[in-house]
């Protein structure tokens, strides 16, 4: 599944296409997954990515595996490909996904994946100050919060969410996180079946910080990937900052 973001001036069109999480490859087990990684460095994958940006002069932001420095483990990161196709931000996953839900799935995500140990801060783009997270993550606004402090006009969430936890909290989540952040949120998602143990549910979503959803792709697999399509607007952040001021009692609760 993929989503695309769109940004227009006057003269000139700047895009950034946003990848789900996991976008190399599903595995459908842990030692499957661990067998299939490659270093961003020389995964066919990451290079190709890397190549179509550059000629289409537009970044791109994947989730990919990669093997760990240490063990046979592996990191679930989350890469920002500049328009001139460089690998200019990395992110791990820092909160890893162990469910057991009665009804199916189990998941231990743990199992092969380490968890990443940092936030890493907003970063300039053609979009503003970009901040980075995962799936999961999206359960934890703490995390969120700190972006949205250290500077973020829009965060990503490239997910796999699961069929159930998906019709249950999804939307609900994202939404809560833009206008929490009174940031634009991205997630591109994983869609439909990937092999015998793992179906994702979908429904990539753009949302912008006063908690509109601007895009939605629904949760079938068609076939083919699909995109999505929004608008940016820098002004919009500052509007709905400047209307509804969010300010925190740190007096009262710690400030993350
Ligand atoms: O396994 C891979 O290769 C890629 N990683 C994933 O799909 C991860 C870990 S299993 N999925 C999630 O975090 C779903 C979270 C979720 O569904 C929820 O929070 O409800």
């Amino acid at each position: 599944m993929r989503f695309s973001l769109r940004r227009e001036s006057q003269h000139l069109v700047r895009q950034a296409l946003f990848l789900p999480e996991a976008s190399d490859y599903i595995a459908s087990s842990a030692t499957e997954s661990l067998s299939l990684a490659q270093p961003v460095s020389t995964s066919p994958f990451v290079l190709g990515l890397q190549s179509q940006a550059r000629k289409a002069r537009m970044a791109i932001n994947v989730g990919i595996h990669e093997p760990a420095e240490r063990g046979a483990r592996l990191k679930n990161t989350l890469i920002w490909i500049d328009d001139q196709g460089n690998i200019a931000q990395k992110y791990s996953k820092l909160h890893l996904f162990d469910v057991d839900l009665k009804d199916g799935p189990r998941l231990k995500e743990s199992e092969s994946v380490e968890a990443g140990s940092f936030i890493l801060p907003p970063f300039p783009t053609a979009l503003g100050n970009v901040g980075l997270l995962i799936c999961f993550d999206l359960r934890f606004p703490e995390a969120s919060l700190s972006l949205r402090r250290q500077g973020a006009s829009l965060i990503t969430y490239p997910s796999a969410f699961t069929v159930p936890t998906g019709k249950a909290h999804w939307s609900p989540l994202l939404r809560s996180r833009a206008i929490e952040t009174q940031t634009y949120v991205v997630a591109a998602a994983q869609v439909g079946q990937h092999n015998d143990k793992r179906v994702s549910y979908g429904h990539s979503m753009a949302i912008s910080p006063w908690g509109e959803v601007l895009a939605e792709l629904d949760g079938t697999w068609g076939g083919e990937p699909e995109l999505a399509f929004f608008d940016f607007d820098a002004s919009l952040v500052e509007k709905v900052r400047r209307e509804v001021p969010l300010l925190r009692r740190t007096d009262v609760y710690p400030q993350v």
